[in-house]
This record gives structure tokens, sequence and C-alpha cells, in this order.
């Protein structure tokens, strides 16, 4: 089901096209990864798919009326001097949501991002994670249908990251719609179904990602019989390079092989990691 579609989408900034010709639909339950360099119109057109700001030509349809969506910009906004308590109580009467409403709901997202003990701290004590945390509530207070986080992992720690990778996926099996940007490929799988690739304001690439193999390690071994390797669990293919056999395994075997292959008398010559999503976004970045 379709929930927004974006038809002929152009954006031009005193005269200088920053979105060109950009057709979309997003679809109820297929959460999306836009994707690109610096500068290829990811944040412009997150903000026209949430109508902060209008195409200078085109049409964004919204399928289901009303149709709520979240929006966590890439900048937190200049409210640092608030509490969380107040910041959010501001934000949500802005969205109109009822008092009585935002009474009952601050507090349970507040627990539930695990920000409950710092309420009533100043927001610009915060570490960037926590801050984060406060744009992902504000954009949460009224369930949205569709959720949009621009960049929502920068900046951040590895297990920051992966705390709201967690969070955002918790989010998804409830039923919103997650639309972000980001580019390291391995959080963003455990994310998105789609990924589309923006490139100076146009669409590179749209794929499914159940469609991109996933990554894989790359063994490359002599001294053992090609006919032996496949028989090792997990092994995905083999190929011979003179006397030197490439072997392309599951990474969640890979331990296993590297030592099936040294007690059965071969010899590592290198170990390395080949991923088709990763290469499929170098490839969309550096040729088109
Ligand atoms: N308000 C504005 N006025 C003029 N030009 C703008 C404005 N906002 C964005 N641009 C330009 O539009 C282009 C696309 O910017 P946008 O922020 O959408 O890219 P992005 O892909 O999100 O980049 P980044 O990854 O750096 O955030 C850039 O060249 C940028 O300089």
């Amino acid at each position: 089901m379709k929930l927004i579609s974006l038809e002929n989408i152009n954006k031009t900034y005193s005269g200088k096209t920053v979105i060109q010709d950009i057709s979309l639909d997003i679809l109820k339950h297929q959460s999306m990864v836009f994707m690109g360099t610096n500068g290829a119109g990811k944040s412009t057109l997150l903000k026209i798919i949430t109508g902060l700001l209008l195409p200078s030509s085109g049409r964004v349809i919204k399928h289901s009326k009303p149709l709520h969506i979240g929006y966590v910009p890439e900048r937190f906004p200049n409210l640092l001097r608030f509490t969380p308590l107040e910041y959010l109580n501001y934000m949500g009467r802005i969205q109109g949501i009822p008092v009585m409403e935002l009474e009952k709901r601050i507090p349970i997202l507040l627990d539930r991002l695990a920000l409950s003990h710092v309420k009533n701290k100043r927001i610009d004590t915060f570490s960037k994670g926590m801050v984060q945390k406060i744009g992902i509530i504000q954009s949460i207070l009224r369930k949205p249908d569709l959720l949009i986080l621009d960049e929502p992992l920068s900046g951040l720690d590895i297990h920051t990251q992966n705390e709201l990778v967690h969070i955002m996926a918790e989010f998804k099996d409830e039923g919103i719609t997650i639309i972000l940007t980001y580019h390291e490929s391995d959080i963003l799988l455990k994310i998105a179904e789609r990924i589309v690739i923006l490139g100076e304001g146009q669409i590179k690439g749209d794929y499914h990602v159940k469609d991109i193999d996933k990554p894989q390690m790359v063994i490359e071994t002599s001294g053992i019989d090609e006919q032996i390797i496949h028989t090792f669990n997990g092994i995905l293919r083999v190929s011979k390079n003179g006397e030197t056999l490439q072997a392309h395994a599951l990474q969640e075997k890979s331990d296993n092989i590297l030592l099936e292959i040294l007690n059965k008398g071969g010899k590592i010559h290198s170990v390395g990691v080949h991923d088709p999503l990763n290469q499929l976004i170098m490839e969309n970045y550096v040729n088109k």
C-alpha cells in the first residue's frame, strides 16, 4: 500500500537545481534508506516528503489522510537550554497534542529511551546520543505512520548507534514505516528493506535489500584439494587461480572453515570480506 508518492519532483535554489525529476513511491511497512554523497540532495528530499519544504515543481501525494509524519532533523533545534520535560511538552503542544495525553505519553517514552533520570536536567548538559534520543521522542509523541530521520546515527559511538538501531527496529515492528539517511551498510541492513541511492539530485540506484547478497568471507588458500574445501559447511563457491584457491564462505562459518583448512594441512594466504552492498554503493557513488 502506498503511503506517499513523489511525482516528478524538482527543487531549485537561486537557479541551481538540487533535486531533479524524482519520482518515487513510499510504501507502508517498507522502510528505506537514502544514501548519497554530501550535497546529493538527501536532506532536501526528506524535507519535501515531510512537507517542511515545497518542491519547485512536481507533486507530493499523500495516499491516506490523516498521515502522521514524525521528523528528526539532522541538527537539533536551538532549544538546548530546556529540560526534556519542558522541550517535549512544548513540542507536543505545537503538534496539537492535548496536555492530558502528553502527561501520559512523555514519561512512558522517556522511560523507554532510558532518559527518565534526566528529565529535569538541561539538554545542553547531555551527550550527543542523549540529545538524539530527545529528538526521536519528539518525533513519536504522536505515533507516526512514517518516521523520517536525517542522519540519526552520525557522530555517535557504536554502542549508542546500536541502541538507536534497536529502538528504530522496535518502532518498525510496531508498524511505523521508517525513512532515514545514513551511509554505513551493516547498520542500515538491520532497519531497511530498500536502499535508494541519490547523486546530484537524482536517483542513481533503487534496490531491495533482500536481492543483495550478504557479506562473504574470501579466503585465499593453497595446499588443500578443492573438493575437500567444498565439503566444509558454509562454503559458497571456490575458484582457482594458479596454485591458489579462493573460497567464498558465509561469515558466521568462517572461523570453523579456517580451522578445517589448517587441520587438513592447507595454508591460509589471506582472509578478506566481500560485501556486495558496499560494492554497489561504491559503484554508484563513484561511477555515476
Ligand atoms: N537553503 C538552501 N539554500 C541554497 N542551497 C541549499 C539550501 N539547502 C541545501 N542547499 C544545497 O542543495 C544541495 C543538496 O543539499 P542537501 O542538504 O539536500 O544534501 P545532502 O545529500 O543532505 O547532503 P549532506 O549529506 O551533506 O547533508 C547542496 O548543494 C546544498 O548546498
